[in-house]
């Protein structure tokens, strides 16, 4: 039986006369990257941020590893393994990059270490730190602050941060966005290898990296998904054609 990680079922969400989720239900498995796609105000933002807790589902579940979670807020989410990335990131400039994720790894693992916080498990901490750092490719610049990175390795350490979780399942908001050619790149070689470390739901624009990485995809429009399936089924689907992709292939 497939390994399904993280599923919704039936997620509805209005905003007034607006329907921005109606009846979505996916899955994401393991092993995976599930891209959802659609034209601006289709409702892949609201869907995320239901599934991740920000946004209260008018009707609907949000089952991570067997578990309902609908009810949970997102820092529990957080804690059970549900991982996001933002669009935007919240970065904050004058802290270093090991910071980030030591702080990262400090507040995951604090439970385990116990109320004990002595100089032994600061270390082990900070070998944490320094292995997702070299996971995301940021060894190099560890010590840097913030404000001294490139676009691209701001986007490079939110992905970090979120693997500080020992993420079961990651969400991802355009990690694309404001890439150039090389940042974009890099970052479809990251999210490719990171697939098998947690699948990946990722809701994102730039349809190359869509293309070269989704293993399925969905397409959301007026809240509500018109189609799933692989990239090939995707690219030939008439109707996603005329309300998406159509401009874009
Ligand atoms: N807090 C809100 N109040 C009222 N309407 C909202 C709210 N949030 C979203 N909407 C509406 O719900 C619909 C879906 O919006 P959403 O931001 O989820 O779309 P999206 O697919 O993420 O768009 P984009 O690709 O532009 O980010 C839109 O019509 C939007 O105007």
């Amino acid at each position: 039986m497939t390994d399904v990680i993280l599923r919704t079922e039936g997620m509805s969400k209005s905003f007034g006369a607006v329907m921005a989720s109606e009846d979505v239900s996916l899955d994401l498995r393991a092993g995976e990257i599930h891209a959802i796609i659609g034209p601006n105000g289709a409702g892949k933002s609201t869907l995320i941020g239901q599934i991740c807790g920000a946004i209260e589902p008018d009707r609907g579940r949000v089952v991570l590893n067997g578990a309902d979670v609908t009810e949970l807020p997102v820092h529990a989410r957080a804690q059970l393994g549900l991982a996001r990335t933002f669009q935007i990131s919240t970065l904050a400039m004058e802290d270093s990059v090991l910071e980030h994720v030591l702080l990262g790894v400090l507040s995951t693992d604090q439970p385990r270490l116990g109320l004990w916080r002595g100089a032994k498990s600061y270390r082990s901490a900070e070998d944490r730190a320094r292995t997702v750092l070299e996971r995301v490719g940021l060894s190099a610049v560890a010590s840097r602050r913030v404000a001294k990175l490139s676009h691209a390795q701001r986007r490079q350490l939110d992905v970090a941060i979120a693997l500080t979780l020992r993420p079961k399942a990651l969400v991802m908001d355009e990690p694309m966005a404001g890439l150039g050619t090389d940042g974009s790149r890099m970052m479809t070689e990251l999210l490719g290898r990171l697939r098998q470390e947690a699948p990946i739901l990722l809701v994102e624009h730039d349809m190359d990296a869509v293309f070269a990485l989704a293993d399925r995809i969905s397409v959301l429009v007026y809240g509500k998904i018109i189609a799933s399936g692989s990239v090939d089924q995707i690219r030939s689907n008439a109707d996603v054609r005329e309300a998406y992709l159509g401009d874009l292939l």
